[in-house]
């Protein structure tokens, strides 16, 4: 079942086509990552996807069924804009009236669960109005599950939260990613993106450029992997023929007394260098492996 397809789906503003003819597939149970630069389009995207925009054109279905569709909104979570909570209400009560609207109406003790898990326990009772952006982020993060959804869209759930809470967010996803729920998010943190997606795509002026698993994406860009080698001293007549074979295994080889760096383009290679330098007795003391990272491949994009 997919969680989200879209086919041919597409946004218009003026003459300007903001989202263009987009077919994308999202399985059920993944975390997708969406990427993009400023302006790409992937608010407008989503907007579609939630209702909150009609596409121009185009079609798309959230959990199989056709959409727009009402019933199916109840088991999808957004992340509201943070800037329009109420500032006279609780963060309790901004729940409990989300869970209302949803027609899905929960307890004050699932309140209180979904309050911790987001670690705003603290906060429960205490006005939205004097909420830090933090803690306003963190109550839209609440908002965005407190009816047990199994599609969660979030948009940049970290940004702006420090250190710790990125950290607490992070776990939070991947427990819901443990539940069997569909997260989309989109993020400008590539770390973040690269760490916990199991998924990633990249929007590019209305468009999706890339999409894949980093290895994936990584294979896609033939981008090699960089190993350095630390070992025990090589014997001068072995040396050469090491080092024609070493060549001919990769590219761009620095050789030092004691240590040497190569390019390879896949895994596999790093396996056949180890057996070589076992057939010349060299003891092996330290393997580095450096594989590009998803902003060297989003900068490439
Ligand atoms: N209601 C609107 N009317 C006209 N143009 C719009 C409207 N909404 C968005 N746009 C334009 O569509 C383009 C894509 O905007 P969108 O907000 O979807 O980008 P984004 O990828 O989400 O950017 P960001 O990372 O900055 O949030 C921008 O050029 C924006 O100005």
């Amino acid at each position: 079942m997919f969680a989200i397809e879209t086919k041919q789906l597409t946004k218009t503003f003026g003459k300007n086509k903001v989202v263009d003819q987009i077919d994308l597939q999202v399985k059920s149970g993944e975390i997708l990552g969406f990427l993009g630069r400023n302006g790409a389009g992937k608010s407008t995207f989503i907007n579609m996807l939630t209702g909150i925009i009609q596409p121009s054109s185009g079609s798309y279905s959230l959990l199989d069924v056709q959409g727009p569709n009402d019933d199916i909104k109840k088991q999808i979570g957004v992340m509201p804009d943070y800037s329009a909570l109420n500032a006279s209400m609780t963060a309790m009560k901004h729940l409990k009236f989300l869970a209302a609207v949803s027609e899905k109406p929960v307890s004050d003790e699932r309140c209180m669960d979904i309050l911790k898990l987001v670690g705003l326990e603290e906060q429960a009772h205490k006005k939205a109005g004097k909420f830090s952006f933090g803690m306003k982020k963190k109550l839209a993060i609440a908002q965005a599950i407190i009816h047990d959804p199994q599609l969660i869209f979030l948009d940049e759930p970290t940004s702006g939260l420090d250190a710790e809470s990125v950290i607490h967010i992070h776990q939070l996803i991947q427990q819901l990613h443990q539940q069997g729920k569909t997260i989309f998010m989109t993020s400008h943190n590539l770390d973040e993106v690269e760490k916990i997606c199991s998924r990633i795509a990249i929007m590019k002026d209305g468009k999706i450029g890339k999409m894949g698993s980093m290895d994936e994406l990584r294979a896609y860009y033939q981008s090699t992997i960089t190993v350095t080698i630390k070992h025990s001293p090589i014997r001068s007549t072995h040396l050469p023929t090491l080092e024609q074979w070493l060549t001919l295994t990769g590219t761009q080889l620095e050789m030092k007394t004691s240590q040497f760096t190569i390019h390879v383009t896949s895994e596999k290679k790093i396996a056949e260098i180890i057996r070589a330098l076992g057939k010349y007795n060299i003891d092996i003391y330290r393997v580095d492996v450096n594989e590009p990272s998803l902003e060297e491949i989003f900068l490439d994009e």
